[in-house]
């Protein structure tokens, strides 16, 4: 407070006691001017350090202009300024990434910082409750920074004191509508300090095309698709399992199939196996000749399907116990994933309840003993509530793809995922803007990240079955 009103204004804020028999008055204690003098510069200082090191090319710019006029006059540092256009276009073409990294995010993340974020950070805080006018004063959060990369402003927060990261989060609308952006994202970065991400532009937007076979036999993480970053998006499919929940036509055919492409030449080095259960008979049946027998349509055959995998799980956790306590593929012991398409027509609509129940007991087995030993399992799912699949907790990575209710989201990928920017309830039916597009959240991250999936057509498994069919045998 005092550091916001020095001197003559501290001493005029007067309070008293309700009947006004007594007068509360600051002490207003003068300070040396050497004192503030001292402050003052130690501020300054610090603030050109701080200047230094957060911009150096910016700095070195006009330093080195200026060295150049002191030593030789102005007429060469002005035809060296008039070069360094020049030299910018030449930077950037030779080496576009440096260019980037230290010339254009920085100036891009000042603009935004100025004509953005500043410019409107007064009303957005106030409007939308994260900041309190109070006696003609403003309590604000403190924009500490903003940085720029090809996607998204990244601005840092100095949370005011008291307040709690779900503040924010409940009002990321307020903030992505507030600053111009399509959405909003909250971060924490540590105490007091938030990262709130608001993206500029939508690398996924396009539908990905399906990605190439890879040329190496690789257990993972498999190349899938692409994050909102631009980033490829590697799915960890050795050592977790993977639940993928999302409405009719969310795309979940395209996680599962590129999954399988993904794991191709793995399969046929025989350090995977990949075990079908299609209860829906829509969906994998497709590339059936890549399963060989490993592949169940029928709730009985699945079932059967499922407790032979339980059965490999504790042979294998017979044989490695007290040996070994994570697994390696290979060619005697490969990686079997269990893919289910729709689970919930085993798990909750299977009318014949001993059937049920046996899936049900054989899934929860493989997803709390399998890892381990190299048994992993992917299912999809169209309605993820408790009753659908009451043992959706055990699966340690989730994909929300659209969903039908919000509620749906946090039941997917747990407390407080929506709240952190996994809006899923407002991806877009239309198969161009929306399929295949979804939240993941994985074990060892609380923040969920917007994927796509490739698209992996009809064409496509086509092509997969005529090069690689007879791989599952
Ligand atoms: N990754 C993707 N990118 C672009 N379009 C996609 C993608 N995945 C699916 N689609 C489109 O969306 C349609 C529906 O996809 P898909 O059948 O995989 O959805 P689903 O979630 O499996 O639905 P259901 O549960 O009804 O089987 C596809 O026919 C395709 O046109």
């Amino acid at each position: 407070m005092f550091k916001k009103l020095p001197g003559d204004e501290a001493r005029n804020l007067v309070s008293t006691t309700p009947d006004t028999a007594v007068v509360f008055r600051p002490a207003v204690m003068q300070t040396p001017a050497i004192v503030t003098i001292v402050i003052w510069l130690s501020r300054l200082v610090a603030g050109l350090v701080r200047l230094v090191v957060r911009h150096p090319v910016a700095v070195a710019i006009p330093v080195g202009l200026g060295v150049i006029w002191t030593l030789y006059g102005w007429r060469l540092a002005l035809v060296m300024a008039g070069f360094l256009p020049s030299a910018g276009l030449s930077w950037l073409l030779l080496d576009r990434a440096s260019f980037l990294r230290l010339v254009g995010w920085p100036l891009l993340a000042w603009w935004r910082l100025v004509a953005v974020y500043r410019r409107h950070w007064q009303p957005v805080m106030v409007v939308s409750g994260l900041g309190r006018h109070i006696r003609g004063r403003d309590y604000l959060p403190r924009l500490v920074r903003v940085e720029c990369d090809g996607w998204a402003d990244r601005v840092s927060v100095k949370m005011l004191n008291g307040q709690a990261v779900t503040d924010w989060a409940d009002r990321i609308e307020h903030l992505a509508h507030g600053f111009g952006a399509p959405s909003c994202r909250v971060a924490v970065a540590r105490a007091g300090r938030l990262v709130l991400t608001f993206p500029r532009r939508d690398p996924l937007a396009e539908p990905l095309p399906a990605l190439p076979v890879p040329d190496e036999a690789s257990v993972g993480p498999v190349e899938i698709g692409r994050c909102e970053d631009g980033s490829p998006l590697r799915l960890k499919v050795h050592g977790t399992h993977v639940l993928i929940a999302g409405a009719t036509g969310a795309g979940k055919g395209s996680y599962l199939w590129s999954t399988i492409r993904g794991l191709l030449p793995a399969m046929r080095a025989g350090l995977v196996q990949v075990w079908a259960l299609d209860p829906k008979r829509m969906e994998l049946s497709f590339g059936r000749a890549l399963f060989g027998a490993r592949y169940a349509a029928d709730p009985k055959e699945c079932a059967d399907l499922l407790d032979d995998a339980v059965c490999v799980m504790q042979e294998r956790a017979d044989r490695f116990a007290g040996l070994q306590r994570s697994h390696t593929p290979t060619a005697a012991d490969p990686f079997v994933l269990v893919l289910v398409d729709e689970v919930a027509f085993l798990t909750a609509y299977q009318p014949d309840k001993q059937l049920r129940q046996r899936i049900t007991a054989a899934l929860a087995t493989l997803t709390t003993q399998g890892r381990a030993v190299g048994v992993g399992v992917m299912a999809a799912l169209q309605d993820p509530r408790k009753e659908v699949m009451n043992i959706r907790n055990l699966f340690p990575d989730k994909i929300a793809l659209r969903l039908d209710e919000s509620e749906q989201v946090d039941m997917v990928l747990g407390d407080g995922a929506r709240d952190r920017g996994a809006l899923a309830d407002h991806i877009s039916p239309v198969p161009e803007l929306g399929a295949g597009v979804g939240y993941v959240r994985l074990e060892t991250s609380p923040d969920p990240v917007r994927v796509r999936a490739a698209y992996v057509s009809d064409t496509d498994i086509r092509a997969m079955v005529a090069e690689f069919a007879g791989v599952g045998r």
